[in-house]
């Protein structure tokens, strides 16, 4: 298939005189959009807009708006806008979770991307999993891509405090255990959390993957933190809209961006940041559809000893807005470079390098943004654990608390270690059931565990494990107990949990193996989780798993509960489909789809 005088995808759609018939079909349809045979046929690429943004997906809503503005700049600088929308993906509005749904939407967008009169596409990202899945996609089929952060919220605020999205959750919940508000005061003051259009404005999973997505170079430098009703916004998505069309004419793709330079610069960030143990999941699963070599083991060697810069909640004290003052992205990233952090070299969604970027950049205002040389914590990034629990999980050092590390990471002898006796649920109706029961006898030195929780078992893998203590304990004064899960956690969580354990119970992992009463010990600096149950009682459980399949692996409730669950990968590996791994750069080594008709 050839199509005349252009190197242009779409225009083998559009102007291809070898198929005269199917050419007139083609454009005849987009002329009934408003676009003209002249313009198809001219030299002028076609853009796509991914739109995230709906009425299901609040957080990625104002993208309705943005559009507008991403459109004008790819007019403006000689390209043609083409509007579509993605599969929604609203991480507090989908049920069983929207872990679930990322692959889906990951699958949809790259039939789009590739069976359609496509150049280049935006990416319009924002909630939790839109960030991941669009990124997926694009690293799949590899077409000129720069993504547009939603950006987040304004700054949450109740009786002159700052309340964040999703972290005031988690303290407004103790507060209604421990008596101090009714259910209608809960619900109001979890709501000032969120006080405009945007995503959560704290560093939950949404601020994270934003930030790591210009991190990795993937939309403009300093465009992540812009607050969503902000008028940088509008600015920004019009400078997007003209990077989109110049990256184009550039054939500046995914892959020119998205190497394993870029990815280590990211988990640096991710650390800097105070980012949400989601992130590994979700940049494990772009560089595995990128062919990038990224395993968990490469955030315990890269981003393990990274200080904390970023004082936001939960592991710090400010939002959103604060973070886009005093510099966002570029300001972590300069004081990263300082020592040597970042790798300079490695190529930008703009043509410039991250080295050309940081120039001139700087901290705003260093109580939001530690310089290097005064961080809020040293060695604040995720550490990777294993043993027989599971062969890999992870905890995020950066929320450690004061109180935590000082119930169970206080004896002089052995400060990087605690044990305790476990009580496990099987998902969390199991937990919300009977955390309360006294009878379970939950005191300070046990540990809770989750279990079910998933890609297979849930399925979608979801936010379930941070679990807080039983209301007595925290009246108590008991506000966190360590958990350990297969599932994931908000990343507005400042609970220290162990996370994403995999393999998971559903497909046999140690987590399958453990009762109520075991004894379970954590070594921080070991790096292992492991059960304290000899092997001969090991062995007989294993023999006796059939007796817990059915409480950790429900039935599944539609139809793509049950595809994903025969073709997703483990938490460790991104959860990803694994069949779909060998399409990589689909655009170049499959070259052109088939003729529709
Ligand atoms: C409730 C907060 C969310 C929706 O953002 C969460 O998924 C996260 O990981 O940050």
């Amino acid at each position: 298939m050839t199509a005349a005088g252009s190197s242009l995808r779409s225009r083998s759609w559009f102007n291809n005189p070898a198929n005269p018939d199917m050419t007139a079909l083609y454009l005849e349809r987009y002329l009934n959009y408003g676009l003209s045979i002249e313009e198809m046929q001219s030299d002028r690429p076609i853009i796509g807009i991914a739109q995230s943004g709906s009425d299901l997906v609040p957080c990625n809503r104002h993208h309705l708006v943005l559009a507008e503005r991403v459109k004008e700049g790819i007019r403006d600088a000689g390209g043609i806008p083409i509007e579509f929308p993605t599969h929604p993906l609203q991480e507090t509005g989908k049920r069983p979770t929207a872990g679930l749904d990322r692959n889906l939407a990951y699958i949809s967008l790259v039939e789009v991307l590739y069976g359609y009169p496509l150049d280049g596409v935006v990416l319009t990202i924002g909630c939790d999993k839109t960030t991941p899945s669009a990124l997926m996609a694009a690293a799949t089929v590899n077409i000129p891509a720069i993504a547009l952060s939603v950006g987040p919220m304004l700054n949450g605020w109740h009786e002159g405090e700052r309340t964040g999205a999703g972290t005031i959750v988690w303290k407004a919940r103790q507060m209604l255990a421990k008596g101090e508000l009714d259910y209608a005061g809960f619900l109001k003051l979890v709501a000032s959390g969120s006080p405009s259009t945007g995503y959560c404005n704290t560093m939950g999973t949404a601020t994270t993957m934003n930030s790591l997505a210009e991190a990795l170079g993937m939309s403009l430098p300093g465009s992540a933190a812009i607050p969503a009703p902000y008028r940088d916004r509008q600015e920004c998505a019009w400078e997007t809209g003209r990077a989109i069309v110049e990256m184009v004419k550039a054939d500046r793709k995914p892959s020119d961006i998205l190497t394993r330079e870029a990815f280590l610069n990211a988990i640096r960030v991710n650390s800097a940041i105070g980012g949400s143990t989601n992130a590994p999941i979700h940049l494990n699963a772009i560089a595995r559809h990128i062919g990038v070599e990224l395993t968990l083991e490469d955030w315990e060697t890269t981003g393990a000893d990274v200080p904390l810069l970023v004082n936001l909640q939960p592991a710090g004290e400010y939002l959103g807005e604060d973070y886009y003052r005093a510099g966002g992205v570029p300001a972590v990233m300069g004081e990263l470079s300082k020592a040597g952090l970042i790798d300079g070299a490695v190529l930008t969604a703009n043509g410039r390098t991250v080295a050309e970027n940081l120039v001139g950049v700087r901290i705003h205002d260093d109580k939001v943004i530690r310089p290097i040389d005064r961080p809020l914590k040293e060695a604040a990034g995720l550490t990777v654990l294993s043993g027989n629990l599971f062969e890999g999980a992870v905890m995020k050092l950066s929320v450690i608390s004061d109180e935590f590390r000082g119930r169970y990471l206080s004896d002089p002898a052995n400060p990087d270690a605690f044990e305790g006796n476990v009580v496990v649920f099987d998902g969390p109706e199991d937990y919300h059931h009977r955390i309360d029961e006294p009878d379970l006898g939950i005191d300070e030195n046990s540990i809770l565990v989750i279990r079910g929780a998933g890609p297979v078992g849930y399925p979608g893998g979801a936010e379930v494990v941070n679990m807080r203590p039983p209301a007595a304990l925290i009246r108590a004064g008991v506000h966190a107990l360590p958990c350990i899960g297969d599932g994931r956690q908000s990343g507005t969580s400042g609970s220290p949990s162990i996370l994403n354990a995999s393999p998971e119970a559903a497909v046999g992992g140690g987590l399958a193996l453990l009762r109520t009463g075991d004894r379970v010990r954590i070594d921080l600096k070991a790096r292992s989780a492991n059960m304290l149950v000899d092997e001969a009682e090991l062995d007989r459980r294993r023999a006796d798993l059939a007796a817990v399949e059915d409480t950790i692996t429900p039935e599944s409730q539609t139809p793509w509960q049950e595809i994903q669950r025969d073709l997703v990968g483990q938490f460790a590996t991104g959860a990803v489909i694994e069949s779909a791994v060998k399409y990589q750069r689909i655009a170049q080594i499959k070259g052109l789809p088939r003729d529709s008709h």
